[in-house]
């Protein structure tokens, strides 16, 4: 995977890459963290512990999908239907999503690009009522965007790893669709990279430090956010491990 991963990134070098599309969920917006704490509350009922070998598996697919994976993977679908699972989770979350942070660097980012009229938009496995409720407090943010798909799009059949959203944004944008060999990927989730580089782009992958390294190999670059402040971090220049 790795080295298909470089041969796409090789030729999608030779064209200039001129638009940009971006993840929302751990990569603009810090609301991975809320899908993890409710998580963790309802396994502990269960005994049993939430695990990054287990997030990274959720991570950026659509809600039904990644649900199953939990019930499944955790063993207790016999108590817990993937549908129960994603009603009891609702009510936390909703008290939760209104308060969603930015990731730190994000807003520079994406006012960097706006301001020099690269294309912009988002791709977000997050269906729109979800969506709504973590963007309350960013609207200046997200109005730079020339267009933003979710995951309850009609276009999109299928979620991350399937290329259907990245695929969905690129036809979107002005003048589309854009060949995916001039789009730059930002993600954090392997389902996410997955997607990109199914859909023939160039993707930059933002991990969290607690994501195994293994799912690192498949982006053609790491950006590492590395801690300034006990609670926050930077994505700055500086960070990065190129894997080309
Ligand atoms: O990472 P996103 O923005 O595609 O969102 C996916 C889910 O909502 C959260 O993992
Ligand atoms: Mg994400």
């Amino acid at each position: 995977m790795a080295n298909q991963g470089n041969s796409d990134a090789s030729s999608a070098r030779k064209a200039s890459i001129t638009h940009v599309i971006f993840d929302m969920d751990g990569l603009l917006l810090d609301t991975e963290i809320f899908y993890t704490e409710v998580q963790e509350i309802i396994l502990a009922r269960y005994n049993k512990t939430f695990d990054w070998s287990l997030k990274a598996k959720m991570m950026g697919k659509k809600a039904i999908e990644a649900a199953r994976v939990f019930v499944e993977e955790t063993g207790i679908s016999d108590s817990l239907t993937a549908e129960d699972f994603l009603v009891e989770r609702e009510e936390m979350l909703q008290k939760m999503f209104p308060t969603s942070d930015l990731m730190p660097g994000s807003s520079r980012l994406i006012h960097h690009l706006h301001a020099n009229g690269i294309p912009i938009c988002v791709a977000t496995g997050t269906h729109t009522r979800h969506f709504d409720l973590k963007t309350q407090r960013h609207g200046e943010l997200f109005s730079l965007m020339h267009h933003i798909v979710r995951g309850d799009d009609p276009e999109v059949k299928q979620g991350k790893p399937s290329p259907d959203i990245f695929l969905a944004a690129a036809n979107r944008f002005e003048g589309g669709p854009v060949d995916p060999q001039r789009i730059l990927v930002f993600e954090d989730a392997p389902s996410g990279v997955l997607a990109a580089k199914n859909a023939g782009m160039s993707v930059v992958m933002v991990p969290d430090a607690r994501l195994d390294s293994s799912y690192h190999e498949v982006a053609d670059q790491i950006l590492l956010l590395v801690p300034t402040t006990v609670s926050g971090g930077s994505l700055g220049s500086s960070f990065h491990k190129d894997l080309s």
